[in-house]
């Protein structure tokens, strides 16, 4: 199968310290991949850089095995993709204006994002907060709005960076159910970053463990869990630690 994106011998150094080093990195259209590995090990900078907020120090990027110019990525381009992160990005007006909020900079008509907005909502189980001020909610709701206001665009691939590590654990559960049956629906190509063993395994259809700036280990997630290496062993091990 064609891979949606592929990363050729990445590098991104600052100073003397190279941060990643990535020879290669295919993913499939329609995949979930997750990626897990301790603190400071380069995980968002490879979201960055692979949703070209960020300029590698030098290799390749291809989309759709078109090489990406990282340095002058095209608006179409960009729309292509969305990011969620843990910090909800709302804004002072109701759920429905915010989850509105892209397609009116794309000018698309009052009729359609009526339609989409009221699709939307419905798909995350927000509908009737529709008219509330989206500052008033909750975190899970937040979330809920934020990962609505990515989807309305149809993104083509969608990067999340922790973005349930803030919610309680019966909310996740919940949320993490309608998102991953949303995401298999739309076939869309996610990466999704994560501390939680459980959320990894629920979601991910592939797993890559980060470890100083490498990718250590990669393939089916139940194989990675169930058969880390001599890298991955000891931080599976303490990452699996607290659901046993
Ligand atoms: N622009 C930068 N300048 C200097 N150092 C940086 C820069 N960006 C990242 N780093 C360093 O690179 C390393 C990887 O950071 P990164 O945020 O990608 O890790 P992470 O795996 O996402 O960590 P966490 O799990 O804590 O969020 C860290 O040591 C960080 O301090």
């Amino acid at each position: 199968m064609n891979p949606m994106i592929r990363l050729e011998k990445i590098q991104y150094a600052k100073k003397d310290r190279t941060i990643l080093s990535i020879p290669s990195l295919s993913i499939t259209q329609g995949e979930i991949l997750g990626m897990m590995g301790p603190n400071g090990a380069g995980k968002s900078t490879l979201v960055k850089i692979l949703s070209c907020l960020q300029t590698p120090t030098s290799g390749k990027l291809y989309y759709k095995n078109e090489e990406l110019s990282v340095s002058r990525i095209p608006l179409e381009q960009r729309r292509k993709w969305a990011v969620v992160l843990q910090q909800t990005l709302i804004f002072d007006t109701t759920v429905f204006q915010n989850v509105a909020a892209g397609l009116k900079i794309r000018r698309v008509a009052k009729s359609l994002i009526k339609q989409k907005v009221d699709y939307w909502l419905e798909q995350f189980g927000i509908s009737h907060l529709a008219k509330k001020n989206a500052k008033l909610l909750s975190g899970g709701e937040a979330q809920r709005v934020n990962l609505a206001r990515a989807l309305i665009l149809n993104p083509e691939v969608l990067y999340l960076d922790e973005p349930f590590s803030a919610l309680d654990y019966p909310t996740k559960v919940k949320l993490l159910k309608d998102f991953k049956a949303i995401i298999k629906k739309t076939e869309t190509t996610t990466i999704f970053v994560s501390h939680d063993v459980t959320e990894i395994q629920f979601m991910t259809d592939r797993l890559a463990i980060l470890m100083d700036g490498k990718i250590q280990q990669i393939g089916s997630t139940a194989d990675v869990l169930n058969n880390p290496n001599q890298y991955t062993a000891s931080f599976i091990h303490d990452m699996s630690l607290h659901i046993e």
